[in-house]
């Protein structure tokens, strides 16, 4: 017995969505949180199951979490404990690394099981570790469990060989504490690391240069309590914006940082889609012509976000000549293709590209959602094939999508959920 997502395609888009919070900050702002010893308070926390994953594992670390709101949770880690953290709910996302960083700042110890998430190719951590170590701690794996520690942590100069996301913020939670200035170089300038350390230094972390390559944190003795709201989540807003450029006529974005998604707004220009841009929202016309062919090349922050080629390339089908897309950041995140070619449409994905040849036709069929942004992808193809669309492994989708169902309903879409055997 399987849940599957059945959608009717060829339905038009019109209205306003509203964009929540962003997953990508919200699963490092979680683990952010347990660093110091009072109560934090989140605002605009998404309904998906990486936070779900997450308040488990801080339940099991003793750390009270109250669901104030549907979007706001209340997170004290006062009485919190530091168990070696081995349950299934680590292996359910990748983020859970996070506690790596915070358990080590805090306490100079941690013991954590391998990491899930998405499968894209390999994810190598060994950034995050060599920045642990270089600010003092040892690292040893033993059945399948990373033991880090460290008697005192020191302020170190760190370079990225890649600035990765994922590093830059476990360095920065270990770095905290640890005596004396931290300095990390080639760190990575996503939106999510602002956000995370924004709400360290509202809890009294000392952090700058956020938004740059090189961050500087000197350690503190003691982080305080705060409450903070997370920013939009610009690959959600992305996805929403990608629907109604293939499927509506006049469809609003609402409650987004569009300076988050210039390389995507760019891009759908460049191939014909007409907007309006605002403030904190981006309204979409959709195009009176043909779409045109382009090349995409993925790219760390301010480039075009690898989260969001996938479901670009759902719309590149519909373009007319050959699309080229290059993924520099995970080489092998191609799956969606092989699903959207079941659909009919023409890619040929030869690593680290995939040619697609349009316009064609989708139709409906029994696709699989390999990762979570391959779900993006054929959630936006269904909406625009021929027929019904039966989506597999959808668990995919709901670790990053709030309120999808109610959000795509409210648009004019048909979509439903159905149990099969
Ligand atoms: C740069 C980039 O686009 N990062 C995206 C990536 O972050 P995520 O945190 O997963 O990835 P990183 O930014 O850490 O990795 C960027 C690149 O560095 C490599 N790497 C990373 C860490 C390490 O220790 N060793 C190593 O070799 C990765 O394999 C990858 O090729 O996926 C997230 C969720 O999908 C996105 O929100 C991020 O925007
Ligand atoms: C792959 C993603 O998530 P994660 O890194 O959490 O697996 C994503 O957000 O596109």
């Amino acid at each position: 017995m399987e849940e599957v997502i059945k959608i009717e395609g060829g339905h038009r888009l019109h209205g306003t969505v509203r964009i929540s919070g962003s997953k990508n900050s919200t699963v490092a702002l979680i683990p952010a949180c347990v660093l110091g010893n009072a109560p934090v308070t989140i605002y605009g926390v998404p309904n998906i199951s990486d936070v779900r994953s997450l308040t488990v594992l801080l339940r099991e670390l003793n750390v009270e979490v109250k669901q104030i709101d549907e979007e706001t949770l209340y997170i004290d880690p006062t009485n919190m404990e530091n168990i070696p953290m081995v349950s299934n709910a680590v292996s359910k996302l990748r983020a859970s690394y996070y506690f790596m960083g915070a358990l080590l700042g805090k306490y100079g110890h941690a013991q954590i099981k391998m990491p899930g998430g998405c499968y894209l190719g390999p994810r190598p951590i060994d950034l995050h570790l060599k920045g642990f170590e270089a600010l003092g701690a040892t690292i040893t794996y033993e059945h399948g469990c990373y033991i880090l520690h460290a008697d005192e942590l020191v302020g170190s100069r760190i370079f990225l060989d890649i600035s990765s996301v994922g590093a830059t913020i476990n360095i920065m939670m270990a770095a905290v504490y640890a005596k004396g200035r931290t300095v990390i170089e080639n760190a990575a300038r996503e939106p999510e690391i602002i956000d995370i350390a924004t709400l360290l230094n509202k809890m009294g972390a000392k952090i700058h240069g956020m938004g740059t390559s090189t961050l500087v944190i000197d350690g503190v003795q003691e982080l305080k309590g705060c409450s903070h709201e997370i920013i939009p989540d610009r690959i959600e807003a992305a996805t929403y914006i990608i629907m109604a450029a293939a499927m509506a006529d006049d469809m609003v974005i609402e409650n987004i940082i569009p300076q988050h998604i210039e390389a995507i707004l760019m891009k759908l220009e460049e191939i014909g889609i007409q907007m309006k841009v605002g403030p904190d929202f981006v309204e979409i016309f959709g195009s009176d012509k043909e779409l045109r062919p382009t090349e995409i090349l993925t790219k760390p922050y301010p480039g075009f976000a690898t989260d969001v080629q996938q479901p670009f390339t759902t719309l590149l089908t519909q373009a007319k000549g050959q699309s080229i897309v290059t993924e520099t950041i995970y080489t092998e995140r191609f799956k969606h293709c092989n699903e959207l070619n079941k659909m009919g449409a023409d890619i040929d994905v030869r690593i680290p590209n995939g040619f697609i040849n349009g316009p064609t036709r989708l139709s409906g069929t029994s696709v699989v959602a390999t990762d979570l942004r391959c779900g993006a992808a054929l959630v936006v193809a269904g909406l625009m094939a021929d027929g019904i669309t039966e989506i597999h492994d959808v668990y995919h989708i709901d670790r990053g999508y709030d309120h999808l169902d109610e959000k795509l309903r409210s648009l004019g879409a048909v979509f439903w959920r159905e149990i099969v055997e």
